[in-house]
């Protein structure tokens, strides 16, 4: 729970009041660009610093006493495996550590790491290590896991297969909180997301929702003989953006297009699609 938290690096505001609780169970993407106070957010969620305003509490109590009863893990940027042990022998030892530890088969399969348990942490690809770290999160079975841009710099396949052992660790009724910049993560992987931009809070909702927030939707149509010449002059359009053989009319009245492009006889191959939440991110973020 924040209430009214800023936060200040000299003269930068980092965080500016912001106001957010997250019910237990629920899985929350913050998203924002770089810079908007991700990471500021989640070091004052875990105690790593005081907030100069406002109050944070987990579970009822500080940060620090929550976490020092194991109930929040955490996967951050800087996070660093050390070389030389192997996956099995670091997780039995970060087990150790726990009162009530994820039983070892049972962490090997949330993160997916089924075939590495022998593995030196220096011979790990990328998205390996990833997901080593993710289990050194979840070994001691926290209520809430908090993971700043876990993805940063993973390929495609490695992305999906993180996001997939989140959903495992989440399903269980647990918290999650991720920051990210890839919208379609948020849109994908949260039950809710909260935006972020300057140290403030700009939308916070369902995915569904959010996308709401932007009214903007696309009525794409084969390119006409004679060019897009005329095509912004329709009624309800906005924007035309000519791609490969199509135009892409940006309109909040894609009925009123429609009708005007079949009284011209210009429908063909027509396409309508709804407001998307990266549309929505980027008017909310502008
Ligand atoms: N230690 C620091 N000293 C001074 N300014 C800082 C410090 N850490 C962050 N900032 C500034 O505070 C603002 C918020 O930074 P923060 O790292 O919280 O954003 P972020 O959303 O996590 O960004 P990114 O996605 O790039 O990690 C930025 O303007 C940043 O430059």
């Amino acid at each position: 729970m924040f209430a009214g938290v800023s936060k200040s690096y000299g003269a930068v505001r980092a965080v500016d009041g912001v106001d957010l609780t997250i019910p237990c169970g629920q899985t929350v993407a913050l998203l924002g660009p770089n810079g908007a106070g991700k990471s500021t957010t989640i070091n004052m969620m875990l105690g790593l610093f005081p907030a100069d305003r406002g109050r944070v509490e987990l579970f009822g109590r500080s940060p620090e006493a929550a976490s020092a009863a194991g109930r929040v893990g955490a996967m951050l940027q800087e996070t660093k495996l050390v070389p030389r042990v192997t996956v099995g022998e670091l997780l039995a030892f970060v087990r150790g550590l726990y009162p009530r530890p994820l039983p070892t088969d049972d962490l090997l399969r949330v993160a997916n790491l089924g075939g590495l348990v022998g593995r030196r942490l220096e011979k790990l690809s990328g998205g390996q290590a990833q997901r080593v770290k993710f289990a050194v999160a979840i070994a001691g079975r926290p209520d809430l896991l908090v993971l700043d841009e876990p993805t940063a710099a993973m390929d495609v396949e490695s992305r999906r297969e993180f996001w997939a052992s989140m959903r495992r660790y989440s399903r269980d009724g647990h918290t999650v909180l991720f920051s990210t910049h890839y919208v379609e993560e948020a849109d994908e992987s949260a039950d809710r997301v909260v935006v972020i931009a300057g140290g403030r809070l700009v939308a916070d909702g369902s995915p569904a929702e959010v996308r709401r927030a932007s009214t903007a939707q696309t009525v794409a149509v084969a390119l006409p003989y004679d060019g897009a010449a005329g095509l912004e002059r329709l009624p309800g359009v906005t924007a035309v953006e000519v791609r490969g053989d199509r135009a892409y009319l940006t309109t909040t009245e894609p009925d009123a297009v429609v009708c005007a492009l079949v009284e011209r006889g210009l429908l063909r191959h027509v396409e309508v699609r709804g407001a998307r939440l990266e549309d929505a991110y980027l008017a909310l973020t502008a």
